[in-house]
């Protein structure tokens, strides 16, 4: 080879690695800058194709919350109101009527977490606050199964109650209309109060076991 084709050669191959580096610089920072955005926002999913934004919460201000039937209809509209104010959520789910599609646009971000979790299972987490709304809801659902509904709705909730007392944790517990049994009066004035048969077959649903929050 002469001296002038190595000259080349080097610098050819010089070239080669500046375009290398510059290269792998360019895909670090895409990939930084992915990151980033996925730390920003939920990922469009065919459930839910909008975007929704989450704030950055300085960590003093960040709480740990846990949802519980986070993944159902109720919940899983509470978690984006929740993810999208920047704290940290959790979500406990058994998935009896809740699906995952319903959280999936937030699998990806670093704030949430989703664990298959049957309440009527004590659970150690450390959590700032609980929304306990882990029951079957319509009549159907929670008379499919009447003692397993009972053993959500007391064992369920002493184990949240329990968790909130060990980690003082402010809690909510979700009840329903169905206690108050089909209203005769519309619409119902907080001082109307309301329509409860005893001996019907909602005197197993989920809330009627609300007295436990009070205890
Ligand atoms: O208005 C009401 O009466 C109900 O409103 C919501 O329920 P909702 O969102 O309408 O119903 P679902 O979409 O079925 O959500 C319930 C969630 O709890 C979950 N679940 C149910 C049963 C169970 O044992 N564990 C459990 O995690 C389900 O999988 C589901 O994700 C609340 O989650 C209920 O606690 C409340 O009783």
């Amino acid at each position: 080879m002469s001296a002038d084709s190595s000259h080349i050669k080097r610098s050819l191959s010089s070239n080669g690695a500046d375009d290398d580096k510059d290269s792998k610089k360019a895909r670090v920072e895409r990939f930084v800058a992915d990151q980033q955005l996925l730390c920003s926002q939920s990922i469009p999913t065919p459930h839910t194709p909008h975007v929704i934004q989450t704030t950055r919460l300085p960590d003093a201000l960040r709480k740990k919350i846990l949802v519980t039937g986070g993944a159902g209809f109720v919940g899983s509209h509470l978690v984006d109101l929740l993810m999208s104010q920047g704290h940290e959520v959790v979500v406990l789910d058994n998935f009896f009527t809740g699906r995952k599609a319903n959280v999936e646009h937030w699998l990806h971000h670093p704030n949430f977490s989703l664990v298959r979790h049957d309440v009527t299972q004590p659970i150690l987490l450390e959590v700032d606050q609980i929304y306990h709304l882990a029951c079957p809801a319509s009549p159907p659902h929670y008379q499919y199964n009447p003692v397993k509904t009972i053993k959500t709705s007391t064992m369920g909730t002493i184990n949240m109650l329990g968790l909130a007392k060990r980690v003082k944790a402010r809690i909510l517990l979700a009840s329903t209309s169905e206690i108050y049994g089909d209203p005769t009066v519309h619409p119902q004035p907080e001082s109307y109060w309301g329509n409860v048969n005893t001996i019907g077959p909602r005197v197993r649903s989920p809330a009627n076991f609300d007295f436990f929050s009070l205890l």
